[in-house]
């Protein structure tokens, strides 16, 4: 198995309730998805999978080459970014910006890290430059902006030079200029050949970085379509989605969406 997601058939069950349901998803190397889909379709439950820190109840989910089930997910989430609100709020308020980047790294190198400080502080002050935060390297986390916190977040994602990088709602909360300045970074390491194939979760098609190349819509745990954004993000697809008619603009590289 090649692929850097390979599901088949998933599904997840909470309670009786299937919070995903025949999942068949595959996404590529170099490939920059985006998940999209209303409040409750499954969207986190799918990333979670993704991340691997929760097992499909059924189907198959192929991460990295191997299946999950029959792998130590410790060897497989070091190979996966992951930047998402669960993980923001395990971030201990008091810790220093550089610091909660640096972490990354040491979840992996572990007893080895002593010997890696040096060389994890220098990528973590890189990361943080490329993220266009750097100054804010010695602040305490709990001090930063909204939208400075999602940046870090996507620098400490990046730490580990993963394989796999996973955003969940990266824009959520920021105002338009943090949307709008998050979207521009987003779309510089989407269009970076060297970086790794990316899935990005959100509610809005505004959201949608230049660069990204796929679309998954997700409605009631169920795919709705899946494949090439210039001919899956369409009107009838996005309604269908939304459960609401919509009109779908693209200008430029940018999507717009509205109520018909
Ligand atoms: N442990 C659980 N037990 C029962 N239901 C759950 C559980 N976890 C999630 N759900 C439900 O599963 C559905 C999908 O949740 P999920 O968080 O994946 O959706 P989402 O698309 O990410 O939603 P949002 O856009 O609101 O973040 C929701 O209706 C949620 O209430």
């Amino acid at each position: 198995m090649s692929d850097v997601l390979e599901f088949a058939g998933v599904g997840v069950r909470r309670g009786g309730n299937a919070l995903l349901d025949d999942i068949d998803w595959s996404v590529e190397e170099g490939e920059r998805w985006v998940v999209i889909g209303p409040n409750g379709a499954g969207k986190t439950t799918l990333l979670q999978i993704a991340a691997a820190r929760i097992h499909p109840t059924t189907g198959v989910a192929g991460i990295l080459g191997e299946v999950l089930g029959t792998v130590d997910v410790f060897d497989l989430r070091p190979r996966i970014g992951l930047a998402s609100a669960a993980l923001a709020e395990r971030i201990p308020p008091e810790e220093v910006v550089r610091d909660v980047v640096v972490t990354a790294s040491w979840a992996v190198t572990g007893r080895w890290r002593e010997e890696y400080d040096v060389m994890d502080t220098g990528r973590a002050d890189e990361l943080l430059r490329t993220m266009g935060v750097s100054q804010l390297a010695d602040r305490r986390f709990s001090t930063l902006s909204e939208g400075e916190r999602k940046r870090v977040q996507i620098a400490r994602a990046l730490m580990t030079d993963p394989e796999l990088m996973l955003l969940d709602e990266p824009a959520a909360g920021l105002d338009l200029r943090g949307r709008e300045e998050l979207v521009g970074r987003l779309s510089v390491l989407a269009l970076d050949l060297e970086s790794p194939a990316m899935v990005l979760v959100t509610h809005h098609v505004e959201e949608i970085p230049p660069g990204f190349t796929d679309i998954l819509m997700l409605r009631e745990g169920r795919i709705v379509a899946a494949g090439p954004l210039e001919v899956t993000l369409t009107a009838e697809n996005l309604s269908t989605t939304f459960d609401l008619p919509l009109v779908v603009e693209k200008h430029g590289e940018r999507w717009l969406a509205r109520a018909a």
